[in-house]
């Protein structure tokens, strides 16, 4: 899928590679078990730094991202986005007298998803010089590989490294009847071809807000139910708040600290009742409760692993407790930072890994922090935005975070009202806060609640890796009148 594809996508036709001849090798510099946005980029990075890669896919190359998470997901929000932003502004909001087209919202969700197609991604691959094999990988010994299609079994051979990158499941969560019902996951929920009349979401975590959202500006009836007292807790408490208001002015029951007890099927659709009394009937149902690595079928007990659990990794991206130091994992499959952006930087640094290792380069073998053998960022600075409107966008700790591992931090937190978010918005409404190690006088944390707040985002992230003291951030002057000007009133309001 275009969107996903990494700069290189030209290289086929100066490659010239012969495909068929390479679908019948069984050995492989490098074997990726699973390809999506991370597994293509290892194999990427492995070939540029001239290693042979094979990709091992059972379902659609570019993975859940492109067909059924971010892209699809992005795609039903942003026209629902669009216009609710013109309708802040006065003068436009005259000119906006319709509602969204659903139909057209679906149908530039299915062009942006390809159409459920890969073509262009196995293009890509091809040309990238990265052999693409369809098929269901499973680990059955130090760098073999056994791959399952539709045709039997064979197996193949790494020489430097197997690199799994499988991604992600969704969770059941026990709620009595569940598996009696049909329900819909995220998968569902992101390639729905109608909208659904009355739509019930568990969970109110990013994917429970961002479809409940996008549902809703479509047309359907949405109840948000959430068994904690805010949606978003991994974030600032603002943050959740904010989107619980931006949910219900779209019509959203926001039911928080709600239980769900039972579901059952009831005259085509389905019946929810929760422990608090309530009785809702709805006719689909996204259970959106979380999700839990995927290794539970990939062997990773004939190497002394435990299925169900994450890959433990090092910086390097190499499995810990696996002999022999063949093994890798990025994405997902590790539990350590389940975001696209993020696992495709833990992908090009094991990709890197694995190629300097293979040359015997001693930084590849040492991946000391910081250098591009590491993915360091994994531990201070993980960005990310969730896309309803308003928007959060956040990075590094959270103040409670901070706290808890241990840090001497001063939080500073502030509406956002600046002369650049009184001119986006009529009514404008934000918050944010920065979080200072007073112990180095660097930001440890910022997030950010509100309208467009998303590409506020990567200035937050380049002061917390870049490790900026505060006192020479105070000279990265904001344009007027940006809603950055944010940033100034935050280093105002800590005593610059
Ligand atoms: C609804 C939703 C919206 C999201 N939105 C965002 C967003 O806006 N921004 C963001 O950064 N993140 C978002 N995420 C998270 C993002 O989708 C994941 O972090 C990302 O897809 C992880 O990439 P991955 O390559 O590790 O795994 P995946 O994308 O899950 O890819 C894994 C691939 O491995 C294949 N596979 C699995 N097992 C095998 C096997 N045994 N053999 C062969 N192939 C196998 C699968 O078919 C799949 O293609 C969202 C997630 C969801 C659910
Ligand atoms: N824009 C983005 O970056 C984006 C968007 C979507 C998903 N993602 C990623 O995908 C992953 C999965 O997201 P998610 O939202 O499914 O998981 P999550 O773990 O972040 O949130 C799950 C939510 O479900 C609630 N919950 C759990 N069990 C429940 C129950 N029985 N009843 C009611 N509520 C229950 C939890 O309190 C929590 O709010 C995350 O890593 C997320 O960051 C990212």
């Amino acid at each position: 899928m275009t969107a996903e594809l990494p700069q290189q996508a030209h290289w086929g036709a100066l490659f010239g590679v012969d495909h068929k001849k390479i679908e019948d090798q069984t050995e492989f510099d490098v074997i990726v078990i699973g390809g999506g946005p991370v597994g293509e980029n290892v194999a990427s990075r492995a070939v540029q730094g001239g290693l042979r890669a094979v990709i091992v896919e059972a379902d659609l190359l570019g993975g859940e991202c492109s067909y059924w998470a971010c892209m699809p997901s992005k795609a039903l929000l942003r026209p629902g986005t669009a216009l609710a932003a013109a309708r802040r502004v006065a003068g436009a909001k005259e000119a906006v007298t319709g509602e969204l087209a659903a139909a057209e919202v679906l149908a530039s969700r299915d062009a942006i998803a390809s159409d459920w197609k890969d073509d262009g991604q196995v293009s890509w691959a091809e040309g990238a010089g990265i052999t693409v094999v369809r098929g269901t990988g499973r680990i059955v010994g130090p760098r073999l590989v056994q791959v399952r299609d539709a045709d039997g079994e064979r197996e193949i051979q790494a020489t430097h490294a197997v690199v799994v990158c499988t991604g992600s499941a969704p969770k059941t969560p026990p709620v009595a009847g569940i598996d009696q019902v049909r329900t819909w996951t995220s998968r569902d929920a992101t390639s729905a071809r109608s909208v659904p009349r009355r739509l019930a979401v568990l969970g109110g975590g990013p994917v429970g807000v961002e479809l409940a959202q996008a549902w809703a500006r479509l047309g359907s009836k949405v109840t948000l139910i959430n068994n904690a007292p805010r949606l978003l807790a991994n974030f600032e408490g603002f943050a959740g708040d904010l989107v619980a208001d931006g949910l219900r002015e779209d019509g959203v029951d926001v039911l928080l600290d709600t239980t769900l007890e039972r579901v059952s099927a009831e005259g085509g659709g389905i019946a929810l009742r929760t422990a608090e009394g309530g009785r809702i009937k709805v006719d689909e149902l996204l259970v959106a409760t979380g999700r839990s690595p995927a290794t539970n079928e990939i062997g990773v007990e004939t190497v002394g692993l435990t299925p169900g659990q994450p890959l433990q990794v090092d910086d390097s991206g190499q499995v810990t407790g696996v002999d022999g130091g063949w093994l890798y994992a990025a994405g997902d499959v590790t539990g350590r930072a389940p975001l696209t952006h993020q696992g495709k930087y833990a992908a090009r640094v094991v990709g890197d890994v694995i190629a300097g290792r293979a040359a015997g380069s001693a930084e590849a073998r040492e991946a000391s922090p910081w250098s591009r053998f590491a993915a360091t960022a994994d531990h201070t600075a993980v960005p990310q935005v969730v896309f309803t409107d308003p928007e959060v966008a956040a990075v590094g700790y959270t103040s409670a975070s901070a706290r808890k591992a241990g840090l001497n931090v001063r939080v500073v937190e502030l509406d956002i009202a600046v002369a650049g978010s009184t001119l986006h918005a009529g009514g404008y409404r934000g918050r944010t806060t920065m979080i200072v190690d007073e112990d180095r006088r660097v930001l440890v944390g910022v997030t950010f609640a509100g309208y467009d707040v998303a590409e506020l985002l990567h200035a937050a992230t380049i002061a917390i890796v870049g490790e900026v003291p505060i006192d020479r951030l105070w000279h990265a002057v904001p344009a007027y009148p940006t809603i950055s000007e944010i940033w100034l009133r935050l280093l105002e309001e800590y005593g610059l």
